[in-house]
């Protein structure tokens, strides 16, 4: 690949990143275009999210160039077999929900909406696959010259929703050639993206609606892509904000941050720190650490001096929002204490101290021990903000691990969690496929050994079924082939009030009737040949709209252990057509 040449960028807005966990970061939205070069480099600008601008994809590398090889070679030989601009229905879908649930979230629409409006090969773009391609008929490359997406149409869910297996999450209509070309783009932009979003809501459910959840994982990500891409999602499915500078310039996700043990130990003794003053509101000077030294005798406490050398510096720095990170020596017999005495006297001089950080141990107990130590302290001294000090915890958290503490009982009020947010540790990846069902309006079926795997043949449409006590009892499929007559199709559509019969894919004795009080429609036209139906909704709305979702859903399909499945079924049309395609495709075997 071409190297990338260096990074023009306008400078970031200033941000409000600050030290604390709750006083970090702006919810403002800074949207952020990156345009692309001749080669690949990243030139971010202000984007106007107008209905008239052009948008671009987020990320320089997502490209037409961001795909498989077999989608150019592929492409080449229906263009040289004049099979190019065949009229085509593409399903973009999963087949099992991850982490062992029953529900997914569904992510990345906003960056597949931007990779096919942006879709357009760039002249050096244009001179790799000349190379790539054995005598290539320089027809072909004058076809991908001219090849954009005004022909394309896609029909989705909307970004946020709680989505389930063999529900298409997009379709994809328009000419044979390019609907093939955006398949390996697509899936990239949905897999890991939906599998953030999932993992991040788990997570959330586990921590509960009235704590906070942050994401920690940027160092442990894969990649700068993938980092940028956690953090983004993970947002999206339910985390409260990030330790990611760059996420926070570029998507407007708040920021958060403690400090590290290094910061700690960095300390040796109090002639580390020659200036321990600082001013109150009025701008009178006060010597902090002596002020703490006398609030360490008053409590009768030994503590670990270097460890409340670091603390004084921190606090003298932030204040305002002052929190500490507890666990570096002993975090009850020294850092605990260091972080009260320092608490105690900026609230002398007027400033309001915000928590502590744990980070290794028995993160329930050690959560308790400190929670009874700022009642005490706070009875003691009358101090009422003292019993509220905000606990955070981290170290290696994830969803079974937080269920394990709920279940202990513990005194954590915000979740930093990293490595098992970002990486997905328990699954690695979402397992969307794009898959043809429909060319020039004639349903296309893709045979498996395992009938799972067996594809929905013909264009469909889905729709959610709400019950009487306002949860989605199941997800319908229809027919809308350009086969089937319009007076079929509009038969289909589910009507709130009537009794609805309900087929299982695979399985004909699984049926259900089922008389709905609401429906949903649940794919939306969100780009129509070339052109955006609508604004993009801005990331915090869908994740507002995602979180919204997750309370509608019934609790026995969200619940992380043996969560009960969610239907999906298929109307008698869809199911027939089904079955008819599937006949008619399978070979008859002979035996002698
Ligand atoms: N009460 C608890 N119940 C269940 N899991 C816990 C509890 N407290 C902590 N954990 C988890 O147990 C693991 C402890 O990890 P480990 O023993 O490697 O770390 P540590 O010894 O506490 O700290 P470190 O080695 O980083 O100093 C972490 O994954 C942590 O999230
Ligand atoms: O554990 P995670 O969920 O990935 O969360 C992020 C971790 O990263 C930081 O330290 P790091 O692990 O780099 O070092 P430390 O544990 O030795 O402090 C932080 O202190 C957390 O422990
Ligand atoms: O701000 C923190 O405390 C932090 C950030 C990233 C990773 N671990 C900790
Ligand atoms: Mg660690």
């Amino acid at each position: 690949m071409s190297q990338s040449t260096p990074t023009k960028r306008k400078k970031p807005e200033s941000n409000n990143a600050s030290a604390s966990t709750t006083n970090g970061g702006s919810h403002q939205l800074h949207s952020r275009e990156l345009k692309r070069a001749t080669t690949v480099s990243y030139i971010y600008e202000d984007e106007e999210n107008t209905m008239e601008g052009k948008i671009k994809p987020l990320n320089g590398f997502v490209t037409p160039l961001l795909t498989d090889m077999y989608q150019i070679t592929m492409a080449y030989s229906l263009w040289k077999n004049n099979r190019h601009d065949i009229p085509t229905v593409f399903d973009l879908y999963f087949r099992k929900n991850p982490f062992g649930g029953e529900f997914t979230v569904f992510a990345g629409l906003e960056e597949v909406i931007r990779f096919v409006s942006d879709f357009h090969y760039t002249e050096a773009e244009l001179n790799h696959v000349r190379e790539l391609i054995p005598d290539c008929d320089p027809g072909f490359i004058e076809y991908l010259r001219q090849l954009d997406s005004s022909d394309v149409s896609l029909y989705a869910i909307k970004e946020g929703s709680v989505v389930f297996p063999r529900v298409p999450l997009v379709r994809v209509e328009g000419p044979l050639a390019i609907c093939q070309l955006l398949e390996t783009t697509l899936l990239c932009l949905v897999n890991f993206a939906s599998l953030i979003a999932t993992n991040a809501a788990r997570h959330r459910l586990a921590v509960g609606k009235d704590k906070i959840m942050l994401e920690f994982g940027l160092r442990r990500a894969q990649g700068p892509d993938g980092a940028m891409s956690a953090s983004r999602y993970a947002y999206l499915g339910g985390a409260d904000g990030t330790s990611n500078v760059l996420a926070h310039c570029f998507f407007g996700i708040p920021v958060k941050g403690t400090h590290a043990h290094s910061f700690v130990t960095s300390y040796h003794s109090t002639d580390d720190l020659p200036d321990q003053t600082i001013k109150d509101a009025n701008g009178k000077s006060h010597n902090l650490l002596d002020m703490a030294l006398k609030y360490l005798k008053e409590l009768d406490i030994k503590t670990v001096t270097s460890e409340l050398v670091a603390f004084v510096a921190y606090a003298r720095t932030f204040p305002k929002g002052f929190l500490a990170l507890v666990d570096t020596y002993d975090t009850l017999g020294s850092g605990v204490p260091n972080f009260i005495s320092v608490a105690l006297a900026l609230n002398e001089i007027g400033y309001q101290a915000l928590g502590i950080r744990l980070d290794s141990g028995d993160l329930s107990y050690l959560s308790k021990e400190s929670r009874k130590m700022f009642q005490q302290v706070g009875q003691r001294y009358s101090i009422d903000f003292f019993a509220k000090m905000q606990i955070v915890a981290s170290n290696d958290l994830n969803e079974n691990t937080i269920l394990a503490l709920n279940r202990q009982g513990h005194e954590i009020d915000v979740f930093a969690i990293g490595t098992n947010l970002v990486t997905c540790q328990a699954q690695p990846a979402l397992g969307c496929v794009y898959k043809l069902v429909e060319i020039n309006g004639l349903p296309r079926i893709k045979l498996s050994q395992e009938t799972n795997k067996v594809t929905l043949p013909g264009r469909k449409d889905a729709y959610r079924l709400i019950g009487e006590a306002g949860h989605p009892l199941i997800d319908l499929l229809t027919y809308s082939g350009a086969n089937c007559d319009k007076k079929k199709i509009a038969d289909q559509v589910p009507q709130p009030g009537q009794k609805i019969l309900c087929l299982h894919p695979f399985e004909e004795q699984k049926r259900v009737i089922v008389t709905p009080s609401k429906v949903q429609k649940l794919h939306q036209l969100v780009f129509d040949k070339g052109s955006l139906v609508d604004p993009l909704p801005r990331l915090e709305d869908i994740r507002s709209f995602c979180l919204e979702q997750l309370t509608h859903i019934r609790e026995d399909h969200l619940r992380a252990s043996n969560p009960t499945p969610y239907k999906v079924s298929l109307t008698q049309e869809l199911y027939d057509q089904l079955h008819d395609v599937w006949m008619s495709s399978r070979l008859v075997k002979e035996m002698k």
